[in-house]
Formats: structure tokens, C-alpha cells, sequence
């Protein structure tokens, strides 16, 4: 492919993002891969270029560009000419996104911790982060494997240059490590898993969270929930090449709580892992910013409150419930901790047992900008 030509492509692909995050389809990764399953012309040098292109032009925009050509024309003006099966020649009225990081309407959402001085972190490309699974080795001897330097925050973690290929490795496949993010292991970290009898991952998705939890205590008996068949189905191969052991259980909406009564009083610990705006993963998803809209916002926050009241009761007297977001917005982590509280007298507030990130509210907010990692917020409180 000619220059203008992978430009060309690049136009094509961001038009399709943009309709995916209208259409809450397939994220961006998955229309690139998909875009070039059908054009075997392009080699790998194409293929890379062109995703670099994509990822460029979306992290560039904060706001949602009106076409893919507006997204790609304040980038890669220089091939825009129609030479070489490259863009026609721009006009000089045609639309051009603008540069940005954070959508205007989000500004004012933002826990006011994340300073605009840390605003560009919040999309920079993020390293890949290995956790080793205790359970099966040592993180010295995956340090070594893999020739790559210790996390500063997780004594689990190891980090890898961006892009950095790990599922092929033979280590990956033996179930040695998993890719997972420094922020989220320290979310497993907060759960104190090596003190816990029985945990309840309470939203484990594809259970990223459990596994780790399993890592740490593998004698523990782990229920991991969610309420999404297609994501709690990609957990058993990963807890099998794991080693682990989780009990898997699937909820119905918006009968959880009859799927949960077992569990009444049972829990030394619940994980709530919640659903949310993951503007803590821009850096990784970064047309994350044209997916949220006040209205999903306010769909999500309202689905953690419900999460957050599902899970109270699971929690046994002295037990633990750990709050946790990938995100930085103040109304979905200290705004929702403190809401939680309100609602549940039974409940105090308690410290994490690690000192990392910065006290927001009752909780502590993790930032790539503060701490490297992606952002989250985390919360504790005990069942009195
Ligand atoms: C942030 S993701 C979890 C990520 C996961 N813990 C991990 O570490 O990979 C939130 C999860 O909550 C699930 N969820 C949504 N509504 C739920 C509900 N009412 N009860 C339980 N899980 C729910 C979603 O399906 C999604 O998998």
C-alpha cells in the first residue's frame, strides 16, 4: 500500500468507530483486525501502519469527529491529495476534529484530583503489564523469562513495552502469568485475599479480579457472578490453564439476589468490580471518549448502586465489601462510596491495606498520570 493509501484505510476504519460508539459495537482493536481480514493485500508493515494511524487520530479528539476524514485531515494533511489511492484534496471549509483529551461535558465530572496537567497521561499508550501467578511460580523467575522489570506498586506485577506480544509465549500458555494491569491487580491486592475464607467476586466479567484473588489464597472457596453469560464463559479456560480453582455462578437480571441468597452473611469478602464509564482505560481504549453519553452515565450509576445494595448483604459481620471502578469520575467512585454509606448503616469505611494512589473521598483514586497505572478508584468498608 502506497502512504496515502494506508491513510486512505485509516479514514475508512474511523468511520466505522465512530458508528460503533454511536451503536455500542465492537471497539476499535476488533474493526481493524476485522477491516483487514478482507483485504489480504496488506502485509504486516500496512497493517501496522494503519492501526497507527486509527489510534493516533482517536486519541487526538476528544469530542466525536464528524467523519473519519475529519479525524484523520489535522493529522495527515500532507497525504490528503488523491495521488497514490489516497483522500481527495480537503477543502478549505471541510470540518477538522479538534485536539483534546477529556470531552467538555466530562470536564466538570472529573474528581477534581485529576488536574489538567495530568490530562494527557489519561491517553498516552499504556505498557502491558504481566501478573505472575504465584500459585505456579515466582515473579523473579517470569522477570527473567520475560526480561522485564518489576512493577513499582504490585509485588505480582511485571511490565512490558506497549504492544508487547504475550499470548504466544509458552509461560502465557502454562497459565505462569496473565495480562493484567497494575491498577487492577491492586485492587485484588485491597481485598486482603490471603486473610479470606470464602470471597464473592460479585461482577468478575471474564475474571480478571478472581484469578488474581486465587493466586494469592488458592485454598479459598471463590464464587466468581456476573450477570453476562458470553463474559463469565471466557473465565473457565483461563482459571483451567491457571491452575485455579473459582466456582463460576451466572446471575439473572434483575433476579440476582435470588441467584445470591446462599451466599446471605457467607462472605469474608465481596468484590465489586462494577460496570462503569472505564474512563480509566482510555489510554487503552481511547475512543472510550466517544462511547460515554450523560445518559449511559447515568445508566451505570444507577446499575452501581444496585450492585453495591446486592452485594451488602453478602457480606458476613466483621467481613470486608471492596468498591472498585476504572474510572475518574467523582460521581462513580467517592460520590457512589459515600452514597453507599448513607444507605448502609452497617457499614464503616476502612483504609486499604496498601498505601498507594491518593485519598479521594473515603476511598483512593489511582491515575496513569500519579501512579502509572490505569485510574481507579477503590473503596473499603466493613460490616460492622
Ligand atoms: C468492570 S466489569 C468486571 C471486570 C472483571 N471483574 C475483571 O477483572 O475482568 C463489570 C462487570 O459487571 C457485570 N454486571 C453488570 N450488571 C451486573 C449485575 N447486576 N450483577 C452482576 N454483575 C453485573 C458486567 O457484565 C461486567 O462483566
Amino acid at each position: 500500500m502506497t502512504p496515502q493509501a494506508r491513510v486512505q484505510a485509516a479514514i475508512e476504519i474511523v468511520d466505522q468507530v465512530i458508528a460503533s460508539a454511536r451503536e455500542d459495537g465492537p471497539p476499535a482493536d476488533a474493526i481493524v483486525s476485522a477491516y483487514f481480514k478482507t483485504r489480504r493485500y496488506a502485509g504486516s508493515k500496512d497493517r501496522r501502519a494503519v492501526r497507527e494511524w486509527v489510534f493516533r487520530a482517536i486519541r487526538h479528539s476528544a469530542e466525536v469527529p464528524a467523519s473519519g476524514r475529519a479525524a484523520l485531515l489535522p493529522i495527515a494533511s500532507e497525504w490528503f491529495g488523491g495521488e497514490g489511492h489516497g483522500p481527495a484534496l480537503a477543502g478549505d471549509d471541510e470540518p477538522r476534529a479538534g485536539e483534546g483529551v477529556v470531552p467538555r461535558w466530562v470536564q466538570p465530572l472529573l474528581s477534581p484530583l485529576v488536574e489538567p496537567d495530568e490530562w494527557p497521561a489519561l491517553v498516552e499508550r499504556a505498557p502491558v503489564d504481566l501478573r505472575a501467578n504465584l500459585a505456579r511460580t515466582t515473579r523473579d523467575e517470569m522477570a527473567a523469562h520475560f526480561g522485564a522489570a518489576p512493577t513499582p506498586l504490585s509485588p505480582w506485577g511485571l511490565r512490558l513495552p506497549a504492544d508487547s506480544a504475550v499470548s504466544t509465549d509458552e509461560a502465557f500458555a502454562d497459565g505462569m502469568v496473565e495480562v493484567q494491569d497494575e491498577g487492577s491487580q491492586l485492587i485484588a491486592l485491597a481485598c486482603d485475599p490471603a486473610a479470606r475464607e470464602v470471597m464473592v467476586d460479585l461482577c468478575a466479567g471474564a475474571g480478571g479480579k478472581a484469578l488474581a484473588l486465587a493466586a494469592a489464597n488458592p485454598a479459598a472457596r471463590i464464587v466468581a457472578c456476573d450477570t453476562s453469560r458470553a463474559r463469565l464463559a471466557k473465565l473457565a479456560p483461563r482459571a483451567e490453564r491457571a491452575g485455579a480453582a473459582i466456582e463460576n455462578r451466572l446471575l439473572d437480571q434483575p433476579r440476582e439476589a435470588e441467584g445470591l441468597a446462599d451466599l446471605s452473611g457467607a462472605a469474608d469478602l465481596v468484590l465489586v468490580d462494577a460496570p462503569c464509564s472505564g474512563s480509566g482505560t482510555w489510554r487503552r481504549n481511547p475512543e472510550g471518549r466517544w462511547r460515554l453519553t450523560p445518559d449511559r452515565l447515568d445508566r451505570l450509576a444507577e446499575l452501581q448502586m444496585r450492585v453495591l445494595d446486592l452485594a451488602a448483604p453478602l457480606v458476613r459481620p466483621g467481613g470486608t465489601l471492596v468498591y472498585a471502578v476504572c474510572s475518574h469520575l467523582a460521581r462513580e467512585g467517592r460520590d457512589q462510596a459515600q452514597a453507599f454509606l448513607s444507605r448502609h448503616s452497617g457499614f464503616e469505611p476502612e483504609d486499604t491495606p496498601m498505601d498507594v494512589g491518593r485519598l479521594d473521598g473515603m476511598g483512593r483514586l489511582l491515575t496513569p498520570g500519579h501512579d502509572g497505572t490505569d485510574g481507579f478508584f477503590i473503596a473499603r468498608f466493613r460490616a460492622t
